[in-house]
């Protein structure tokens, strides 16, 4: 099963609207939705049963047994993050604690202990023949990358019949990202013609190349800005980078996402074009 994932730098490209009409497509059986920090790629498919649910414990957090504690202070005084706090007695913000376990290791009275934290939860969405993978971190958590890993590990959990997996990214170059890369076969860059999105799609190209990954780029919204898809559309020739096509700026693409629908359930101008990068995309990854 080949790995195609959908990625931007920029976020609001439209990489959702991207994946989920190349889903329907594909007839893709294994999808992820890899935006751990905002998934919305549930909201467009179609699902009728429950998901089967998981804790994702990220870092541990410390934990105070006031009753042990002799309140040196050592603990206070040795976390750089300044996670402890003194009111009525000593507390961990958990926001704050990055789960070092210093406290731990200076508290004399041994009244401190490092605790599994829940930091967000997956969802896999099985019937027998497809297979959808999400998840939400928790406000505040780190470790998104792990996360990431996880969600994609769980999509391939399970049989499902499948040529390609469609995988929708998240936006930037961070940690999320690197995560997402790792071990597909193939990203499609969905670039906008604004000035910050030929910025971050440079930022996107060059983060992807570092890991060897088969690319192609796509522009969305194209006609919003002539003169910056042109550039874009230079900088893939000189980058020998291959270009699948564009995609214009459709009202019914908007209708369509805020009807829970994809572009291609609908007739509508950016449906049509996006039929064209998408076979453009799957020449390529079959190649
Ligand atoms: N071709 C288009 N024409 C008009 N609006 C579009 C088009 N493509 C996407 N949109 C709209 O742009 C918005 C962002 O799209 P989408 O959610 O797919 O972007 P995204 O890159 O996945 O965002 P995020 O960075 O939040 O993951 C949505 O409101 C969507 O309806
Ligand atoms: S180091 Fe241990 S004993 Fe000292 S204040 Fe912190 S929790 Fe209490």
């Amino acid at each position: 099963m080949k790995q195609l994932l959908v990625l931007s730098g920029k976020g609001g490209t439209g990489k959702t609207t991207i994946a989920s009409a190349f889903i329907k497509l594909a007839d893709a059986k294994a999808y992820a939705d890899c935006d751990v920090d905002a998934p919305n790629l549930h909201l467009i498919t179609e699902w009728n049963n429950e998901p089967e649910k998981t804790n994702y414990y990220g870092l541990p957090k410390a934990k105070i047994n006031i009753e042990m504690c002799i309140e040196c202070d050592q603990c206070r005084q040795n976390c750089r993050f300044d996670a402890i706090k003194l009111n009525k007695y000593y507390e961990i913000d958990t926001f704050a604690c990055e789960g070092c376990g210093v406290c731990e290791y200076v508290c004399p009275a041994g009244a401190i202990i490092m605790e599994p934290a829940v930091a967000g939860e997956l969802m896999l969405y099985f019937d027998g023949e497809r297979a959808f993978s999400t998840a939400k971190l928790k406000m505040g958590s780190g470790t998104s990358g792990k996360l990431v890993a996880e969600v994609k590990n769980k999509m391939k959990s399970v049989k499902v019949d499948s040529d390609v997996a469609i995988i929708d990214g998240s936006p930037g170059i961070g940690c999320p990202v690197i995560a997402s890369i790792s071990g597909v076969d193939m990203v499609l860059i969905v670039a906008e013609p604004s000035i910050s999105g030929i910025s971050d799609m440079e930022r996107i190209i060059n983060t992807a190349m570092k890991f060897g990954t088969k690319m192609a780029i796509c522009i969305n919204k194209y006609d919003t800005n002539i003169e910056n898809t042109k550039k874009i559309e230079k900088l893939c020739e000189e980058r020998k980078l291959p270009f699948v096509g564009k995609i214009p700026f459709d009202s019914g693409a908007v209708k369509a996402i805020n009807n829970g629908k994809t572009i291609v359930d609908i007739d509508c101008i950016s449906g049509t074009a996006v039929k064209k990068v998408y076979q453009n995309t799957m020449n390529l990854l079959f190649e």
